[in-house]
């Protein structure tokens, strides 16, 4: 077994052992010590500076005006040239089925912990309810609950959301399967025409990206941030780099979501109308590394529960990751080896806790493997 990285936290204790309820955790006038942050990673609160993102209008593009599809592109280009987040508006999605969307959220996590619990994540698998990750990392415990699904976009996998929803919860939570299967067969679809604005803005042909997502195999993630006590001392989700491809997230009213630009933590500031997207490790993989995964990520607060719906876009299984001819040549030679997305996923899962250097140390776990 090749020598992991160090990232001492995440270590597979017994899931029995720990067990934050947050109805009950918000309660409390000190915070648990795994939940307290260390110095150099806790959140500023104050005059944390807006970041200024461009508004892009997908609506000419998705109308088919090429003059559109090349403003939209050269925008999500400079972008990803600066800090690899954008947010879209205009983007064809029914406001209707993101308000649905929320307004399920609220009443899976309102629910109480035992019905949660049926949806339990099990060791090693990145699917189901987890609550501050108790049982998965011993420290840096996220001040968050989360519940996460599968979406296929193949053809052979029509109901897949609803079916987990409904196999897992119970029948009635059919609507709530039919809403989330909607929402996230809008987001493949919305992917895919960020896949063709990121094809023109990296000069790549033959429809590459929008090809090797076509049938993508994503993760669908609710965030669920209860109120904190004490904000200033913990983090909803920690300082990473996604490792997925590209994320959609759709944040509410409340605000929380800090992405680091020139070394300072900048917010992003909520619009119920526009996608938060941003550029994951596996797209800078794909990219050769002309365009960055980005490092982000949310602070609490001692008001109200926040939430985030994050749709993270990953290929099929048996794709092999590896950049387009194009972008790869003397003067920008391979930057990542192949791989396929379960072994980065499973990496992430079993070995390795997600943060700023997961492409990193994903690198060196796969060439000692190969060596
Ligand atoms: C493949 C994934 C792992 C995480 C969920 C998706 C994409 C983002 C990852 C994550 C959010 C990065 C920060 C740490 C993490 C443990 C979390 O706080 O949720 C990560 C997710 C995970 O491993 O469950
Ligand atoms: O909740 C947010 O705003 C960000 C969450 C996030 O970065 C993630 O789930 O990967
Ligand atoms: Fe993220």
């Amino acid at each position: 077994m090749p020598q992991l990285p160090k990232n001492q936290d995440h270590k597979e204790v017994d899931e029995s052992s720990l067990v934050f309820d947050a109805s009950l955790l918000r309660h409390q006038l000190h915070l648990p010590k795994q939940f307290i942050w260390p110095d150099e990673e806790k959140p500023c609160l104050k005059n944390v500076p807006e970041l200024v993102v461009p508004l892009i209008d997908l609506g000419g593009f998705l109308s088919g005006d090429p003059a559109a599809a090349l403003e939209a592109a050269r925008l999500v280009g400079e972008a990803c040239q600066k800090h690899g987040f954008f947010l879209v508006v205009n983007h064809g999605i029914d406001s209707k089925l993101i308000s649905h969307a929320h307004s399920y959220m609220d009443e899976f996590f309102e629910l109480p912990l035992s019905q949660k619990q049926r949806a339990q994540r099990k060791t090693g698998e990145h699917c189901g309810y987890a609550s501050s990750f108790t049982g998965r990392f011993t420290s840096k415990l996220p001040w968050k609950e989360t519940l996460s699904f599968q979406f296929s976009a193949e053809k052979n996998s029509p109901t897949i959301v609803k079916d987990y929803l409904c196999n897992t919860m119970g029948k009635d939570f059919e609507q709530f399967g039919n809403v989330y299967q909607e929402y996230c067969e809008s987001m493949s679809t919305l992917s895919l025409g960020i896949m063709e604005l990121l094809e023109i803005s990296l000069g790549v042909g033959k429809a590459y990206f929008r090809e090797f997502f076509e049938e993508n195999s994503s993760i669908m993630r609710l965030n669920y941030y209860p109120p904190c006590q004490k904000p200033d001392l913990t983090l909803g989700t920690g300082p990473h780099c996604d490792p997925t491809s590209l994320t959609i997230l759709h944040q509410d009213q409340v605000g929380g979501l800090q992405v680091c630009v020139d070394n300072e933590w900048h917010s992003i500031s909520p619009n119920f109308n526009a996608f938060v997207v941003n550029i994951g490790d596996t797209f800078m993989a794909l990219s050769n590394g002309r365009y960055k995964s980005c490092l982000h990520r949310a602070v609490v607060n001692s008001k109200t529960t926040r939430k985030s719906l994050a749709f993270f876009l990953c290929p099929r299984s048996d794709k092999l990751v590896t950049p387009p001819s194009e972008l790869v040549h003397d003067l920008s030679p391979r930057m990542y080896p192949d791989f396929t997305w379960p072994m980065l996923l499973e990496f992430t899962q079993k070995h390795y806790r997600a943060d700023t250097k997961t492409l990193e140390a994903f690198t060196n776990w796969v060439q000692q493997k190969r060596s």
